[in-house]
């Protein structure tokens, strides 16, 4: 049966989020082609759709891919996105990041697409000030990384007052969990991420989890995040590539669960979750780590409605454990 929706281009689609993003674009009847260059993604984790390996940079394979196909829009997905190798190496993460959406917007104004949706991140915040942190918060990056993304958020701007590209900036918060049939997930080397590292210990992978600071201000020292779902951060990209494909306007929304879990109360929730020992020792703080990154997500529930639906952190870690008991076997 042919899809009746429309044709996506995802970009970043063989990564961890993109790839859960490409399963739902499918389940919900929609042709996609994934554009990845494989260099933080898996092959493995492309669930279906056209995988056209290549980058991003490359106008030549943008001007084929756009001449082969109409699409209706493109979700962008592809970035390095470690913040401590992005103050080694700000010109590759401002090349990656940058320099090649850059390349990528110009193929959409020549090709005549004009909605976009872009995977931006809490980075753009810095410090917060206040708690929870609203969209309005100003936006003073203390990395290289999401100086980047704060800089493709501008150029958006700046675009759609131009070409009227319209665009929906999603700033996720930390992206945790995997689809629940297992065959999908976070697949990161090196892996830098609190979850997957805290159940690399429950299984015995490594020795221990470090815990990077426990002098915080916060309750019981360590730092307070907000985990919000891989799918439920897919979903939202559905209900605003609906709501860009009716028409609508521009716009910025924080993506998180609203509920902020420290450090410890993870590895907590991740013990009882694995029924696992979890060995811990604490080390200094990772630099440019902020105390508490906590979303208000009321402006994208008013808006499109989204709300998510793995609100408990036992949930959100029980996917990711039953993802890497599969990865196991
Ligand atoms: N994971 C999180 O907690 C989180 C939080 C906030 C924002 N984000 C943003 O969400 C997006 C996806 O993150 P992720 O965790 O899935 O990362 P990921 O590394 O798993 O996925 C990124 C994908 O993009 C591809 N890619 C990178 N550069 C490319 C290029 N120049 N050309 C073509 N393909 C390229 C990689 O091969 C990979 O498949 C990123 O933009 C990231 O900055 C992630
Ligand atoms: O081995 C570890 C790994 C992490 N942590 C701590 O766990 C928390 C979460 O760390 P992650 O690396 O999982 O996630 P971050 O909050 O650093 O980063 C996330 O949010 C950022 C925005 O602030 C970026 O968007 C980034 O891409 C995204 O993964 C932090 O306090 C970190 O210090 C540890 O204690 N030990």
């Amino acid at each position: 049966m042919p899809n009746k929706n429309g044709t996506i281009l995802v970009v970043g689609g063989a990564g961890y989020i993109g790839s859960h993003m490409v399963r739902q674009l499918l389940a919900a009847r929609y042709d996609v082609v994934i554009l990845d260059n494989l260099s933080t993604g898996n092959r493995k984790l492309v669930p279906g759709g056209e995988l056209v390996p290549g980058s991003l940079g490359d106008a030549e394979v943008l001007d084929r891919l756009f001449a082969g196909h109409d699409f209706d829009a493109v979700m962008h997905f592809a970035a390095f996105s470690q913040v401590g190798q992005s103050v080694n190496q700000p010109l590759v993460y401002y090349r990656n990041n940058l320099a090649e959406t850059l390349t990528l917007l110009e193929a959409m104004v020549r090709h005549d697409v004009r909605r976009f949706i872009f995977s931006s991140t809490a980075a753009v915040y810095g410090e917060p000030t206040a708690i929870p942190i609203t969209e309005d918060h100003p936006c003073l990056p203390t990395n290289p990384y999401g100086n980047t993304k704060l800089a493709v958020e501008r150029l958006l701007a700046d675009c759609d007052a131009a070409y009227g590209l319209k665009h929906t900036v999603l700033r996720y918060f930390n992206a945790a969990g995997a689809d629940d049939a297992g065959d999908i997930g976070e697949l990161h080397d090196p892996e830098t991420h609190l979850i997957p590292i805290v159940l690399q210990a429950a299984s015995g992978l490594i020795d221990h989890i470090r815990v990077f600071g426990t002098d915080y201000a916060t309750t019981d020292g360590t730092c307070v995040r907000d985990y919000v779902h891989v799918n439920d951060l897919a979903r939202a990209h559905l209900l605003a590539l609906d709501a860009l494909m009716q028409g609508a306007d521009s716009a910025t929304y924080n993506l998180g669960s609203s509920n902020g879990y420290s450090v410890n109360e993870v590895i907590a929730a991740a013990r009882s979750v694995t029924g696992k020992e979890i060995p811990v020792v604490t080390g200094p703080r990772r630099p440019g780590d902020p105390a508490i990154l906590v979303a208000s997500s009321e402006k994208i529930k008013h808006a499109l409605g989204w709300k998510p639906a793995y609100a408990s952190l036992r949930t959100i870690i029980r996917t990711a454990w039953n993802w890497h008991l599969k990865q196991a076997h």
